[in-house]
């Protein structure tokens, strides 16, 4: 043992003079130079070399300060244009030729626990152990031969009783940042106490590195593999940072449920009184954009918990869509664009006085920006609320012809939790181009570890004991489909929402939205009565019949899949023709 520690203690020095040696090469201050050493430990050394990587230099936690400067000198490596700094203080670094997740790179480890468990089929595509260890290995071998490792460390969840501990490797700094932003920090304490041995989960993010050989079961020069039973994550051919957060989330999509908790794709804020609002959605339909929200606490913008205490976020950080944002529309995500926030795939207008240009699209169209909770005024800790009071299905209505705000009975609830109709927004996925109408499970399906009726049936009996309103909203288009009319306008969106929020809209009178049945209501305060029943807003209103018809039927042929597994009362809350 003695020799053990002697041995490490070698190590560690040898590798405290190569970084000596490094500093006084840079022109780096004092201050940066003492957190450095600091950061170096014996434990340091072991954390990397426990999965055999022996880099040069190790960084582990490093300040927000130290990840930009490592950023400015990492050049132009990986295949991406070179990092910067915006006139906000904001780190822009660009992810290469993935700008979005690719689900059909998405790989679930099967072996003799998950095979009986997980949902399998496109969301779940299995991979043997066997290819599992090749696509680690090369991932291994990819990050312990870079000059610099990066190791961040944080938590899953805002529930000490439920967290799960989250062990990140990453070579580029801009993936630390931003998982140092999307796990929740923890203090020193807690780093002594939880992050001194094995933790929970590892992600090894190698995404720079391509898969150059055949290995069974991959399809492409990419992977996102991940391991469920033996806790770990890798990632190759992909430098899009939304894949490690939502790896997470799809972790704890497989482990929550098992001990009660369900896990959803939500966003979610609390009122003065305490009450807790949910906004369920898939990416770009409004979820970070309509937490963020002036009169109420923020809780988290994207994955959430439900245990039997309430609710909970899984994260640390936000990680906001950029297209359009404004700081008339969105004063708190654009304000948030500052010192410690990361710019992911944005273009200049300067390059010279290096202000952005949010409407510039010509990279991608899920143009990023990732920042901690605590950059948003009032944001709530620790990220937690009682049982939520309303639940907001928000769905991107592409063909333009559900209404902006329709109250759902508890049987609605479910089989349009269950059927999750939205459309995937241009960008989040790659290949997606515009909004295509889609029917994503839960309203999270690429996420989902298990089947959608085992969620759907948790949701059911929480809502339920919990007394919560359900609403659908309409964040998509209206007037006609996508091309034709427009998109919902967010101030009538938020309007909507105050309106529900203060006890108003459940109070208002309704009227029935046919062949859906929907509870939709007659008039609202501040806005335009017209709008809130659809068919008004279309110039032609066979086309309009003709195309509420055509979704209809598209939920009733989706609904088929579910059929066997859902109660007659679910069955019979769908549309009618
Ligand atoms: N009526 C609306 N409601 C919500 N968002 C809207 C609306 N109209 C346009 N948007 C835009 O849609 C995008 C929603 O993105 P975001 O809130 O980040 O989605 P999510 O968090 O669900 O991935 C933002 O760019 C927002 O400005
Ligand atoms: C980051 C993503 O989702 P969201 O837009 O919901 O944050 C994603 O789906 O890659």
């Amino acid at each position: 043992m003695g020799l053990m520690i002697d041995s490490l203690k070698q190590k560690m020095r040898k590798k405290e003079m190569i970084l000596e040696q490094i500093l006084s090469k840079e022109r780096s201050s004092s201050q940066i130079k003492s957190q450095l050493m600091q950061n170096k430990s014996l434990k340091t050394i072991e954390l990397g070399e426990r999965w055999g990587l022996e880099n040069r230099v190790v960084f582990r936690n490093p300040s927000v300060p130290l990840i930009y400067q490592m950023s400015m000198q990492q050049g132009q490596e990986c295949g991406t244009r070179g990092d910067s700094i915006n006139s906000t203080g904001a780190l822009v670094a660009y992810s290469g030729k993935k700008c979005g997740r690719v689900p059909k790179d998405k790989r679930i480890i099967i072996d003799s626990v998950t095979e009986k468990d997980v949902w399998w089929g496109d969301v779940n595509i299995p991979l043997s152990k066997e290819s599992y260890i090749e696509v680690e290995r090369i991932a291994l071998e990819y990050l312990g031969s870079q000059e610099k490792l990066f190791i961040i460390d944080g938590y899953a969840g805002w529930d000490i009783k439920h967290r799960l501990r989250i062990r990140v490797f990453c070579t580029r700094p801009y993936h630390a940042l931003f998982m140092k932003n999307m796990l929740i920090r923890p203090n020193e304490e807690e780093l002594k106490k939880d992050f001194n041995g094995d933790v929970d989960f590892y992600i090894f993010n190698a995404g720079p590195q391509i898969i150059q050989k055949h290995i069974e079961g991959v399809t492409s020069e990419g992977c996102v593999a991940v391991n469920l039973i033996e806790r770990k994550m890798v990632i190759l051919g992909t430098q899009y940072a939304g894949e490690m957060k939502k790896g997470v989330f799809g972790v704890t999509h497989y482990l929550f449920p098992k001990q009660g908790i369900l896990t959803l794709h939500s966003s979610a804020n609390e009122g003065e009184d305490g009450d807790v609002t949910l906004l369920f959605g898939l990416s770009g339909t409004g979820k970070t954009t309509l937490s963020a929200d002036p009169k109420r606490k923020l809780i988290g913008d994207d994955e959430h918990a439900w245990s039997d205490d309430g609710i909970f976020n899984i994260e640390g950080g936000c990680y906001a869509k950029c297209v359009d944002l404004s700081k008339e529309k969105e004063p708190e995500i654009f304000n948030a664009v500052k010192f410690g926030a990361v710019l992911e795939n944005i273009e200049y207008y300067s390059y010279s006085n290096r202000q952005v240009d949010f409407s510039n699209i010509s990279i991608t169209e899920n143009t990023r920006v990732s920042y901690p909770l605590e950059f948003i005024p009032g944001a709530k800790f620790p990220a937690q609320g009682t049982h939520p009071k309303n639940i907001f299905f928000l769905t991107c209505d592409a063909y333009g012809v559900l209404p902006p705000v329709s109250l759902l009975t508890p049987e609605q609830a479910m089989y349009h939790f269950i059927s999750g109709y939205t459309a995937k927004v241009a960008g989040t996925e790659v290949g997606v181009k515009e909004p295509q109408a889609t029917f994503s499970a839960c309203f999270g399906e690429a996420f989902l570890a298990l089947h959608p009726t085992l969620y759907a049936n948790m949701l059911a009996q929480k809502i339920k004991q919990h007394h919560t309103n359900v609403w659908l909203i309409n964040t998509g288009w209206t007037g006609g489909k996508y091309g034709v009319g427009q998109r919902m306008s967010l101030k009538y969106t938020r309007a909507i929402i105050d309106l529900i929020h203060c006890g108003q809209l459940k109070n208002a009178q309704f009227e029935n939205f046919p062949i859906f049945n929907f509870k939709i209501p007659k008039s609202a305060q501040d806005i335009p009565t017209e709008i809130l029943n659809p068919r008004n807003t279309w110039i032609n209103s066979n086309e309009f019949d003709q195309q509420l018809k055509e979704l209809a039927l598209k939920f009733m042929v989706n609904f088929k899949k579910y059929e066997d597994k859902a109660t007659i009362d679910i069955l019979n809350a769908g549309p009618k023709l």
